[in-house]
């Protein structure tokens, strides 16, 4: 754990200490703006139904890793949040924000360096805009923090965001100069053909296969602005940036939601089967009909929908809604809502632990399924397909998978896309699919300017 006061890593995750936060309301400025001037870790999220938090520097830091990482990380929330001292809305309440790498082994190299296996921060100046208002959050973490410099502290960043301006011209993207697949057409396919083919054979159900593209960007990527362009054009995503070091930041507009947990109320959904979107009315209507009537996707996405139904199963009564085509502007996809009201009190991160990796990024049955993964994938996935989301101190939170993602810093990005594959899946159609995924990022790195 790292506090303010001291700035360093605490030894003992089970440091006690008060968390003093404040609040004030602000004009409405630029969140971008607020954003390039804080210090690291920087942390954005979005929620398509509204709430949207941006914060700079950490009042708290929770980082774990291995097998334990998510007990680890609710040992540390209850001695973050054991005692707080919070005068805000309830929107500013003190959240932490962060994610967790697609695996517990994470490796730290390459593009992820700086990424611990899971991270959380608590932001030290944070910004929350709401469909009311907009709100400074100022808040420090450690054993004897004086409410009286918090508070001093809030004015004087309230100075700073005054001076702020409310809009900012969303600028150019960085443009690309080069994009490389990390794997070429004719392996991933192989791949595809032999999991498909073990699929056939009984001993794995799903596995979903990804993509890295490396992309050489023509100038320097501004990731706020990217997500804010993103905006416009994904209305219906998250949007979410996780910039632990100043080299890289972890971004992306994701369509599904991991969970969302309201005191015993979970709510969730099983995203899975892909589409493109026609380019007439007509076009676009013959694509979702083949897509309801897809045999295979069907069963790509009803797989997930069990699963998730039988993961939630022993801890409550659960609702599985009825399947819907969820449109996003560059692709369709199978969509049914799945709620769940708990027999006891849990913290999200536990619901996290129990669903991630559900069969919509990892497969069934799990663990043949990570082996699949590991055997056949040419990169590592780092956060791409993680949890990522914002816990608080009640143990509620909201959490969307980190796909439809990349992680970029200085002229370069990584960029991941996955696709479901089943045993009738054909190489050639997974192939044109998965690179749809694409889409959503690259087209905002690489449009030109409007
Ligand atoms: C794994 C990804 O998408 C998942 C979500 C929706 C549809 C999917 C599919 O069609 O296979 C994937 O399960 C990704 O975007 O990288």
């Amino acid at each position: 754990m790292e506090s303010a006061r001291s700035g360093g890593v605490a030894a003992d995750a089970r440091e006690r200490g008060v968390l003093v936060s404040r609040s004030c309301e602000v004009p409405d400025v630029s969140f971008r703006a607020f954003l390039t001037e804080r210090a690291v870790p920087r942390i954005h999220w979005s929620a398509p139904d509204g709430l949207e938090v941006a914060g700079g520097g950490a009042a708290v830091r929770l980082r774990a890793s291995g097998p334990d990482r998510f007990e680890t990380l609710r040992t540390g929330a209850r001695a973050v949040f054991a005692d707080v001292d919070h005068d805000g809305p309830r929107a500013t309440r003190p959240r932490m924000l962060g994610g967790l790498a697609f695996t517990d082994d994470h490796d730290a190299t390459g593009p992820w360096t700086g990424f611990p296996a899971a991270g959380f921060s608590l932001p030290a100046a944070q910004l929350t805009r709401t469909s009311e208002s907009t709100y400074l959050t100022v808040s420090r973490f450690g054993p004897d923090v004086d409410p009286e410099r918090v508070e001093a502290e809030l004015e004087r960043v309230r100075e700073d965001v005054a001076t702020l301006p409310a809009m900012v011209p969303s600028g150019d993207p960085p443009g690309v100069r080069a994009t490389r697949h990390r794997t070429d057409a004719a392996e991933w396919q192989a791949g595809v053909s032999e999991a498909a083919a073990r699929i056939r054979e009984g001993a794995l159900r799903k596995v979903v296969l990804a993509l890295a593209l490396d992309v050489d960007l023509a100038g320097e990527v501004d990731v706020p602005s990217v997500l804010e362009r993103l905006r416009r054009t994904y209305p219906q995503c998250y949007r979410f940036l996780v910039q632990p070091a100043e080299t890289a930041g972890f971004f992306g507009a994701p369509p599904e939601r991991l969970v969302r947990l309201t005191g015993r109320h979970v709510e969730t959904e099983a995203l899975a089967g892909s589409a493109a979107r026609g380019d007439t009315p007509e076009e676009d209507a013959d694509l979702a009909a083949a897509l309801v009537e897809s045999e295979k996707i069907q069963h790509e996405q009803g797989l997930v929908a069990e699963t998730i139904r039988d993961l939630l199963a022993p801890l409550g009564e659960v609702t599985v809604g009825d399947q819907e085509v969820h449109r996003l502007a560059t692709i369709q996809h199978l969509r049914t809502p799945i709620t769940a009201d708990l027999a006891a009190d849990e913290h999200v991160l536990s619901i996290v632990e129990a669903l991630h990796p559900t069969p919509a990024v990892g497969g069934l049955p799990p663990d043949v399924a990570e082996r699949t993964i590991r055997e056949t994938e040419t990169f590592e996935r780092g956060w791409y397909a993680g949890p990522v989301g914002w816990f608080d101190a009640d143990g509620d939170g909201e959490f969307a998978v980190g796909i439809r993602s990349g992680v970029a810093g200085d002229r370069r990005a990584t960029l991941f896309a996955g696709n479901g594959i089943v045993g009738d899946s054909d190489p050639e159609d997974e192939w044109d699919e998965v690179r749809l995924k694409y889409r959503p990022i690259l087209d905002e790195l690489e449009r030109t300017g409007e």
